[in-house]
């Protein structure tokens, strides 16, 4: 169903923004997880995109009172909210994209990995709903270790007979939006004109940003470059450590939740060289899964673009995250494949 809006006020502010082109398609979002740490502000940014008409919001628990509330904003979109096991379908029913930010997050001490005993039984459950209740939905991972919970969602979807690995996405985009402020104060140049691809998984070195070709480039020393990448590594950590048990980063995460479905909705809306870089399916190294730039169209992954010249630093980095990722991938496919 297409809402023609382009002759309204409305419509012509949009496409000043390039957020339409003629006329903006009805597009539902759903949120898995929506009334926690991640998912209130989540929902509060999605309820102000205007790509979106339909919002659901689900959790386990206290959806309603996070769906009333945000109902309440003034912008384009229908809020529903949906609460246990048995509202799931009805929240997924005719999505367009799924953010998935269920699950538990870190305490300090804590690796992504050692979240995997209790997320990874919560994502398996939520995406062999997705694949009887929104078979062709895109699906953003935030639930940790993404590594790990992207390669359960395939193969969960593979047993029901829906992979599309079009379709399927792991949320990086944190690491890009750190990386993207740390190189911006380094360098002395304006954060909003920073970019900077971020490749490879999401924890620890498995995070490799790729300073050698951010742009604008700046020319740092060698020492600046090895202490932004550490930084950019333990971004996550620094943030878990500082909120000392109350959990892990959520705002910012919100923040980059935001702007990689943001990217998927004008991706499927067909607006052109929309590329951000996302934990995917991938053949650019010998890894099933890897985190590059991916450019997204009408049905998801339109290209996987390869890594680009890199520095001495940058391919030593590669082949130390090579063993890491590859096992927390084959934990993932293992336990999808045995529970
Ligand atoms: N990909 C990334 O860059 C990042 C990922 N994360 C991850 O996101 C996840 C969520 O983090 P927070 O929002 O801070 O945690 P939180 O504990 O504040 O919220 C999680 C929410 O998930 C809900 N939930 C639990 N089981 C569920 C189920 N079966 N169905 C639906 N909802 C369910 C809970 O009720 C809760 O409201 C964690 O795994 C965390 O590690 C966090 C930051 C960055
Ligand atoms: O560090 C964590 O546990 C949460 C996360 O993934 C991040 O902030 O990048």
């Amino acid at each position: 169903m297409f809402r023609s809006v382009a002759r309204s006020a409305a419509g012509k502010h949009l496409l000043r923004r390039g957020y339409a082109t003629e006329s903006v398609p009805d597009r539902k979002v759903a949120v898995l997880g929506a009334a926690g740490g991640i998912g209130q502000p989540l929902a509060l940014l999605m309820k102000l995109n205007p790509l979106v008409s339909r919002l659901a919001l689900y959790d386990i628990a206290n959806t309603p009172g996070v769906a009333a509330d945000v109902s309440h904003i003034n912008t384009r979109s229908e809020v529903e909210g949906f609460v246990g096991e048995d509202q799931l379908g009805k929240a997924l029913e005719g999505s367009d994209v799924v953010i998935i930010p269920a699950g538990v997050p870190r305490k300090p001490g804590m690796t992504r990995d050692d979240l995997f005993n209790i997320n990874a039984g919560i994502v398996k459950g939520l995406c062999e709903a997705i694949a009887k209740y929104c078979p062709h939905a895109l699906v953003n991972m935030i639930s940790n270790p993404v590594n790990s919970t992207v390669p359960i969602a395939a193969e969960v979807f593979k047993k029901a007979g829906t992979y599309d690995e079009k379709k399927l996405f792991g949320v990086t985009t944190l690491d890009v939006v750190r990386a993207k402020t740390f190189y911006a104060g380094k360098a002395k140049v304006p954060v909003a004109d920073v970019n900077v691809p971020v490749v490879g998984g999401h924890a620890g070195i498995t995070i490799l940003p790729l300073f050698s070709q951010a742009t604008p480039s700046a020319n740092l020393p060698e020492d600046v470059v090895v202490a932004l990448t550490k930084r950019t590594q333990d971004g996550g950590t620094e943030v878990v450590e500082a909120k000392a048990g109350k959990g892990s980063a959520t705002l910012s995460m919100a923040y980059a939740g935001a702007i990689f479905a943001d990217a998927c909705l004008k991706g499927l809306n067909g607006v052109p060289d929309v590329v951000e870089c996302s934990f995917v399916q991938s053949t650019v190294t010998e890894l099933p899964f890897f985190a590059s730039k991916v450019k997204l169209g009408k049905n998801g992954v339109e290209e996987v673009l390869g890594l680009g010249p890199l520095s001495d630093f940058e391919k030593e980095g590669l082949e130390k995250l090579k063993p890491e990722l590859k096992s927390s991938i084959e934990k993932g496919i293992k336990f999808a494949n045995q529970s």
